[in-house]
């Protein structure tokens, strides 16, 4: 993780203004040796799944691999699909255990999705589902490939972003982020190596409060 100064914030953090958002931006939040390693762990030492969800009846493989991690209450459905978290591992506590210290906040669960190409992608979508409350901070780790995030606005049509999310990379979003923008990770022409995200979140309704 990045030196903190005196006032303990991460030195490179930077708020990314948009309206009716809360994002700040840590390009370097692992140093890329560091990243460069966890990198190859989580490629490795994931057991990687390729769900299928059903969108409007249809059952579609998501065109990317999974993986949920959390706390052993911490369950969470989205799109007909339920997922019952892995335990922790050592690697995943000590990220966590970092990013609630930069966000002042605690997570329970995490989801890893890994683009294995340029033909991976993730769709339009806001990560609003009931069980992360009304304004969930969430967390976006990402190691490997640059991939573009992009965001657009729920009604302001005008409204939309783009970021080269980049290895080593954090991306918070919060506040009413959820509730007024939708993202996604387009597929992309060129070739892109392979990329991993982790979005740290915290779930709420599970059986114990996080710890
Ligand atoms: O891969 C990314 O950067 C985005 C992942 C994402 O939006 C999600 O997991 O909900
Ligand atoms: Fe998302």
């Amino acid at each position: 993780m990045q030196q903190t100064n005196l006032f303990g914030e991460i030195e490179n953090g930077q708020s990314i203004s948009l309206p009716d958002a809360d994002l700040r931006y840590f390009s370097q939040y692992y140093q890329s040796d560091e990243a460069d390693q966890l990198f190859e762990y989580l490629k490795a030492g994931t057991p990687w799944r390729q769900d299928s969800i059903r969108i409007a009846g249809i059952e579609r493989q998501q065109p990317r691999l999974s993986a949920w991690y959390g706390d052993s209450d911490a369950e969470y459905t989205y799109s007909g699909l339920h997922l019952v978290p892995l335990p922790w591992s050592q690697q995943l506590l000590a990220i966590k255990s970092a990013l609630e210290t930069t966000c002042a906040c605690h997570f329970n669960s995490v989801l890893l999705n890994y683009y294995r190409d340029q033909q991976d992608s993730m769709g339009w979508h806001s990560d609003d589902e009931a069980e992360l409350g009304a304004m969930p901070v969430i967390a976006s780790l990402t190691f490997g490939a640059d991939r573009e995030f992009a965001l657009k606005h729920k009604t302001r049509k005008e409204l939309r972003y783009k970021i080269r999310l980049k290895h080593g990379s954090l991306l918070i979003m919060q506040g009413t982020t959820q509730a007024h923008w939708l993202h996604a990770i387009a597929k992309e022409k060129d070739a892109v190596g392979p990329r991993i995200n982790l979005t740290f979140r915290r779930i709420f309704g599970s059986r114990s409060p996080a710890k």
